[in-house]
């Protein structure tokens, strides 16, 4: 069950074009080495670091070896990797208009080919601005979140059943596993939920065919791009590389283009028969005159593909965080049963009064920042950082999964401490320290989607169960596969609290 591995953020992660061995997938691989920085400065000044010692792509230690910057490249691309708290702070306060974060073309290319719209992800300059002041109402308010608590807390409620199937057919009558696939089907569903406002079936024991083939066409996709990037264009007509990448983006617009085209119907026959229109995000940006049906097949593919692998890895990553630190753990579950009493449900309103359970996730965040590189490229000016002159079209890489590990800014960064996010007076870390979601007005315009998702899940999980490492898959490691993911399949016990009130 791979289909999270190549994720949407290598094209953000910097790394767009120019590795000749993996392409902008470089990151996608753990076995994909970058030599440190052995290039010429582009103007003299910053620490040039001739060290030819090979080094994993990603690395906490990277800021150790080669300092808080310094410059990386392969090919053609170089990126000046910016390593310290103080540098992304430069960096992102100095950002421009339009932010960034590099060439988007073997995203666009498909959309060309068939007239869709852009969207998010692959929009750029002015147009991109319009589009996200489209797309950010009803999504980006921490209150638009509310409005979608009951069609996620449906899911939900689908998410527990099946977390109860699989204990009871599991040897030992409570074990799960491999969580990232079933909560894979968990995030698919819960964003699906939203953006096409109708239930796919990723959590039913059979998966409906159409869905399966979609999310095969998902995977498809990502899985083709590499080599689709790696490849001279002349090949295309040669190889059969090309058409399973075509094919792959021909299933995903087929799947949601279908669900929208069904929307506009329903929502047209109201129309016609002076009937109210009711809905939420769709309906939102189908009703809206600025975007036509193309361009809403753009948005709501970017969105729901940027949508799924973040949010699964996250929760997964916090669920192995509390089954390795009860202490965390329990804390959580005496907030939860004392905000939620008895047999309710966990609701948006109520997650809202749970400090504790918004620390879990900032520091799962902090730990494994699910997108652990990002980038920046000034576009129309240059700019001095730390000191040192970078003309424009520079592309810079922020090393999140590093800095989230800084001992200065986060004293014992290897341990898992929710509290250090708590407002209750102590002093706070260096918000830039943790910057899971990214910064300004090029942030993840998901964020409080995101957020509802795995509050609502953890509360209503952690009420009903408690959760246990399974020893015998022995420690896990965080893999960068462009989003972070588990080396290795994750199992957890699912232990039956004597209150199963919250069913
Ligand atoms: C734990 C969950 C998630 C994390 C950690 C996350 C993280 C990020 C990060 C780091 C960026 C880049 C921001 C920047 O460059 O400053 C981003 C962009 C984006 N995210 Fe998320 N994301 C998550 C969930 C979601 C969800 C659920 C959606 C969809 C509803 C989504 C949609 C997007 C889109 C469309 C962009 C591109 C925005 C733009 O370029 O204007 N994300 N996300």
């Amino acid at each position: 069950e791979e289909r999270m591995a190549v994720g949407i953020y290598s094209l953000a992660s910097g790394f767009s074009e120019g590795c000749p061995i993996c392409g902008p997938f470089s990151a996608v691989f753990s076995s994909c080495k970058m030599y440190g920085s052995g290039f010429v400065p582009v103007k003299a000044g910053y620490p040039s670091r001739r060290t030819h010692q090979r080094k994993k792509f990603i690395s906490v230690y990277e800021k150790q070896l080669y300092g808080p910057m310094y410059k990386m490249g392969m090919g053609k691309f170089h990126s000046i990797a910016l390593n310290s708290v103080e540098l992304l702070e430069e960096l992102l306060r100095k950002g421009e208009k339009f932010p960034s974060r590099g060439d988007m073309s073997l995203w666009t290319e498909y959309r060309d080919l068939r007239g869709i719209g852009y969207g998010p992800f692959t929009e750029e300059g002015e147009k991109w601005y319009k589009l996200r002041t489209v797309l950010n109402k009803r999504m980006m308010h921490p209150k638009d979140s509310v409005q979608y608590g009951d069609v996620v807390n449906e899911v939900v409620s689908d998410l527990i059943k099946r977390i109860y199937h699989l204990r009871r057919i599991s040897p030992s009558g409570d074990l799960v596993t491999n969580l990232s696939n079933e909560l894979y089907r968990f995030s698919l569903e819960g964003i699906s939920s939203i953006l096409f406002e109708t239930r796919i079936g990723c959590l039913e024991e059979e998966i409906p065919v159409e869905t399966q083939d979609f999310i095969d066409s998902i995977a498809q996709m990502f899985s083709y791009s590499m080599p689709v990037a790696m490849l001279p264009k002349w090949s295309r007509n040669i190889l059969p590389v090309y058409r399973h990448y075509i094919a792959g983006w021909e299933g995903i617009f087929k799947f949601s283009g279908k669900l929208i085209d069904m929307k506009m119907e329903a929502i047209q026959k109201r129309v016609d028969t002076d009937q109210e229109v009711e809905g939420e995000y769709l309906t939102y940006l189908l009703s809206n005159t600025k975007m036509t049906n193309k361009e809403v097949y753009g948005s709501v593919t970017e969105l729901l593909l940027a949508g799924v692998d973040t949010t699964s890895n996250t929760m997964m990553w916090a669920m192995h965080l509390l089954s390795r630190y009860p202490n965390a753990q329990d804390t959580l579950y005496q907030e939860v049963s004392h905000c939620v009493p008895g047999d309710k449900i966990p609701s948006a309103q109520d997650v809202n009064r749970m400090p504790y359970l918004k620390a879990v996730i900032k520091e799962a965040l902090r730990m494994y920042p699910v997108v652990p590189m990002n980038a920046r490229i000034m576009i129309e000016n240059d700019i001095i950082i730390g000191g040192h002159f970078f003309p424009k079209k520079t592309s810079f890489t922020m090393c999140h999964y590093a800095t989230s590990q800084d001992e200065k800014t986060f004293p014992e960064p290897s341990k898992f401490k929710p509290e250090r996010w708590l407002r209750d007076g102590r002093v706070r870390p260096n918000p830039f320290g943790s910057i899971p979601f990214g910064f300004g007005v090029r942030g993840c315009v998901g964020r409080r989607i995101a957020e509802l998702e795995m509050y609502l899940a953890l509360s209503r999980i952690i009420k009903l169960f408690e959760i246990r490492p399974d020893p015998s898959i022995g420690e896990v490691k965080a893999l960068n596969r462009t989003v972070l993911v588990a080396d290795r399949q994750v199992n957890l016990h699912f232990v039956e609290r004597t209150n199963r009130a919250a069913l």
